[in-house]
């Protein structure tokens, strides 16, 4: 799992740092990184940029430059305050034979420590005349200039990063905005953090948490899944969301509702009913895609909220809350409840626009609804009550196509009814559906059914990373 931590408690654990390391040290640590960094970008080319601001962060570019210097590098300096420049970084550069110049040169890369963590708003009109000029790849300092630092967005000009260098942990703007490759300098931060804001699963935190059937299993202790979703006019939701639901574990599945008939012709190892009320006992329930939101669907919704196990609500389950907010009254407030939103649903549900910051609307939806909140996206957010968050990146975006959400949450619920931590389940379908979508496309567009189809190969794919 990758952790990341948001300037407030970075700033915390740093200040308990620095009084217990010698004066500079730190610095000296991460700048050392950055040069070690820029080096392997080189590649034995020799020409260097630093555009350095007022803070540490070009202090950090400074240093940079020193190290550069010192392995012959020809490195010039173009300082964007220079009256606030970092004194000791300056010097040292120039001590080394750095040049301070107005203008960057013609150079090989450009490292960008014009603001780091204490940034605000995009890039002022100074730097950001110096950032439009830049041809050559950039190396951020820390994270891209002008790109806020806690929640990736974007307000007008920034730096477009090739590669990062991040020091003692990553911040939450490298899990939200493109900030090229990654890289994490340890400058011994780590027993000074708390717990992360936000985290991100990696593919054995998924294989680890999916759940795998033991020889003492059946297909009832693995846990039964319930589909009521589909309906006359949209059987393929129906066809979708419970075909996700078969191929995501090996637990039984049933589906309740209109489709049956086209559900049991796809899925003959579905046990289908078209009563809800007949569906038999389940361990959790997957609601919502293709449903309607008339009488009958909203019949449903109650029936399942009422029925003591967790829900995963999608699509025309979202839409009843949004239009009739008394249905949240079937529920136990026990009873567990992901809600998966696309930004229009998410409006519609939380009577505001989701906004730039995803990762605190996901946190008050969940909040007002005590619920786990899965906003979609090409980055998925996962919001848990509790103000735990996970995020997904997707690395393509051939999964935004039609039926991409029965399917997601098919899965969703056959990781509740496997007995999955919630937040987890949720996370965990999203890293796989993604996986799927990308193994699925593989270069060209793709229908939500081949996604569907390839989630054994996704779950097989992050199972091959563990011994
Ligand atoms: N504190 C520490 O222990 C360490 C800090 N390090 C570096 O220190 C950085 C943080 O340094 P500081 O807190 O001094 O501040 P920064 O260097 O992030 O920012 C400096 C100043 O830039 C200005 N600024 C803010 N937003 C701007 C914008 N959008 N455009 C242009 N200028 C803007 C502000 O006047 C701000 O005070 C980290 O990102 C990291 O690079 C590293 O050296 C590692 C150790
Ligand atoms: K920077």
């Amino acid at each position: 799992m990758r952790g990341f931590w948001s300037t407030e408690h970075v700033k915390a654990a740093e200040d308990r740092l620095l009084a217990r390391t010698p004066e500079g040290a730190l610095m000296r640590r991460a700048s050392f990184g950055v040069a070690t960094v820029a080096l392997e970008l080189l590649g034995g080319r020799r020409r260097v940029g630093l555009l350095v601001g007022a803070g540490n962060n070009g202090g950090d570019a400074l240093w940079a430059g020193y190290f550069l210097r010192r392995r012959g590098v020809a490195v010039t300096a173009v300082l964007l305050d220079p009256d606030r420049a970092h004194p000791a970084g300056l010097a040292a550069f120039r001590r080394a034979g750095g040049r301070v110049a107005s203008e960057l040169p013609e150079v090989d890369l450009v490292v960008d420590g014009v603001v780091g963590l204490s940034a605000s708003g995009p890039l002022r009109p100074a730097a950001a005349a110096h950032v439009a000029k830049v041809t050559a790849p950039v190396l951020a300092v820390d994270l891209p200039s002008g790109v806020d630092p806690d929640t990736g967005v974007t307000g007008g000009p920034f730096v477009e990063a090739h590669t990062t260098v991040t020091f003692g942990c990553r911040k939450p703007v490298h899990a939200l905005a493109d900030c090229g490759d990654v890289r994490l300098v340890d400058i011994g931060l780590q027993p000074e953090l708390p717990g992360p804001d936000l985290m991100e699963l990696e593919d054995a935190d998924v294989a680890f948490a999916w759940p795998v059937p033991g020889v003492g299993d059946d297909k009832y202790s693995q846990g039964v899944t319930g589909i009521a979703a589909g309906s006359a006019t949209y059987p393929g939701a129906a066809v979708l969301s419970t075909g996700a639901s078969v191929l995501a574990t090996s637990g039984m599945v049933r589906y309740a509702g209109q489709a049956a008939d086209a559900v049991r012709a796809r899925w003959p190892e579905s046990i289908c009913t078209g009563s809800i009320t007949d569906a038999g006992r389940v361990q959790a329930w997957s609601v919502g895609p293709g449903l309607g939101t008339g009488l009958s669907a909203e019949n449903v919704l109650r029936y399942v909220l009422d029925a003591g196990v967790p829900v995963c609500a999608d699509a025309d389950a979202i839409t009843m809350f949004a239009n009739n907010p008394d249905l949240w009254d079937a529920r136990d407030p026990d009873t567990t409840v992901v809600l998966t939103p696309h930004d229009r649903e998410y409006a519609r549900l939380m009577g505001e626009e989701v906004g730039t910051d995803r990762v605190a609307a996901a946190k008050r939806a969940a909040e007002r609804f005590n619920a786990v909140l899965l906003l979609k996206g090409n980055t998925t957010i996962v919001a848990d009550p509790g103000g735990a968050v996970a995020v997904n990146r997707s690395r393509s975006a051939w999964p935004a196509t039609a039926g991409s959400g029965d399917v997601l949450s098919g899965m969703i619920g056959s990781l509740l009814a496997a007995g999955v931590y919630p937040l987890l389940a949720a996370a965990c379908a999203a890293h796989v559906h993604a996986l799927a979508g990308e193994l699925a496309a593989d270069g060209a567009p793709i229908p939500a059914s081949s996604l569907m189809a390839a989630i054994p190969d996704a779950i097989r794919s992050v199972r091959a990373v563990t011994p």
